[in-house]
């Protein structure tokens, strides 16, 4: 085969938890991910141009992405796409080669792990492009050395992750959700607003929360109970990214007065997730959000959905 395409999904966090910093810089979580249907493609194909002993100035990995908005993701070697087709021939010690194009529809730095669903789909897209027949663990444990979110665009669905929010283990769910997001102008640095969680922590002399996982969520998803499931989600890194970001209060406030079951920050933001009854109310709410000020657009959704998948 010359090109694999993979499509993979955008993640919404249902419940982020979190706890102290750790020595290593990152935090222990509680996160529970839950995968919806806005999709990345990730492409990869054999070079055309002369094999490298013909050619040794030749880049083995080189990137192209299309879409909105794509002017801050790198096309460098520092691309989480590239960087993971670079572990994964690392591990499989050779120097492949692949030309990655990225179709992006995920928000960049979004709170949405765009850049991690990319890496995942590159890990899929490379494993059969090279015919190297990894299973899905060895595809994982690569997947947790190139960023935390990255294990769960491999799993997709609905999972809780702990440790840094790279070990998961996937939760049952009934039906289906239905999701309305409101993208932002500019995105949030994920470090950022941890740093700033920290640092309103510090400041109110709160110190951090064993994190634990929500029992009234889970049942909620279990029955696939919408109404209680809008009351169940939190994110505890939501204060932070209002203090970076404090349009987003009016964003959150307008979904809710427009009747959203529930209305959240998504991750580390800046879009905000709304959850809704139907596909329905989802259409209708979007129509409603499309003119709140600070809002870019508006877009709608269901979940779960599957991970990174092979297209066609
Ligand atoms: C906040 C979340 C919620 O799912 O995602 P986003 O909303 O940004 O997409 C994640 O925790 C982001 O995961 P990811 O974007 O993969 O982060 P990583 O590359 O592993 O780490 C980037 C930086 O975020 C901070 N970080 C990340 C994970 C974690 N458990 N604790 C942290 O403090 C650290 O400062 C780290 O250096
Ligand atoms: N393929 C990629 N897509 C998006 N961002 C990428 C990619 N590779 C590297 N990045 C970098 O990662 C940062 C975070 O991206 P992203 O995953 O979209 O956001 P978030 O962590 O908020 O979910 C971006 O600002 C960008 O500089």
């Amino acid at each position: 085969m010359s090109a694999i395409t993979v499509r993979v999904p955008a993640k919404v966090n249902l419940q982020l938890a979190v706890g102290p910093l750790r020595d290593d810089g990152y935090h222990d979580l509680v996160n529970v991910f839950h995968a919806v249907s806005l999709f990345d493609e990730v492409t990869a194909a054999e070079p055309l141009d002369p094999a490298p002993e013909r050619d040794p100035s030749a880049a083995p990995l080189r990137v192209r992405v299309e879409g909105d908005l794509t002017g801050e993701v790198p096309v460098s070697d520092d691309n989480l796409a590239v960087r993971a087709a670079r572990a994964l021939a690392d591990r499989a010690g050779r120097s492949y080669r692949a030309d990655l194009l990225i179709r992006k529809s995920i928000p960049v730095a979004g709170g949405m792990a765009g850049g991690s669903a990319d890496a995942a789909a590159a890990l899929v897209a490379c494993n059969e492009l090279w015919g190297l027949g990894l299973p899905v663990e060895d595809l994982m444990e690569i997947a947790a050395d190139i960023g935390s979110d990255v294990p769960f665009a491999l799993l997709g669905d609905t999972a809780v992750g702990t440790g840094r929010g790279e070990r998961l283990a996937p939760l049952e769910t009934a039906g289906v959700f239905h999701w309305v997001f409101a993208l932002a102008d500019g995105g949030l640095s994920t470090p950022r607003v941890y740093g700033e969680c920290d640092r309103l922590r510090e400041e109110a002399g709160v110190a951090a929360p064993t994190p634990a996982v929500s029992e009234a969520l889970l049942a909620a998803l279990r029955e696939g109970d919408a109404t209680a499931l809008g009351q169940a989600l939190s994110n505890d890194l939501q204060p932070a990214a209002l203090a970076l970001r404090p349009s987003l209060a009016d964003t959150l406030a307008a979904g809710r007065e427009h009747g959203a079951l529930g209305a959240i920050v998504s991750g580390s933001g800046p879009t905000c997730a709304f959850l809704t009854e139907s596909a329905e109310r989802a259409h209708e709410l979007a129509a409603l959000l499309k003119d709140v000020d600070g809002c870019r657009s508006v877009v709608t959704a269901h979940g779960p959905v599957p991970g990174a998948t092979v297209a066609g």
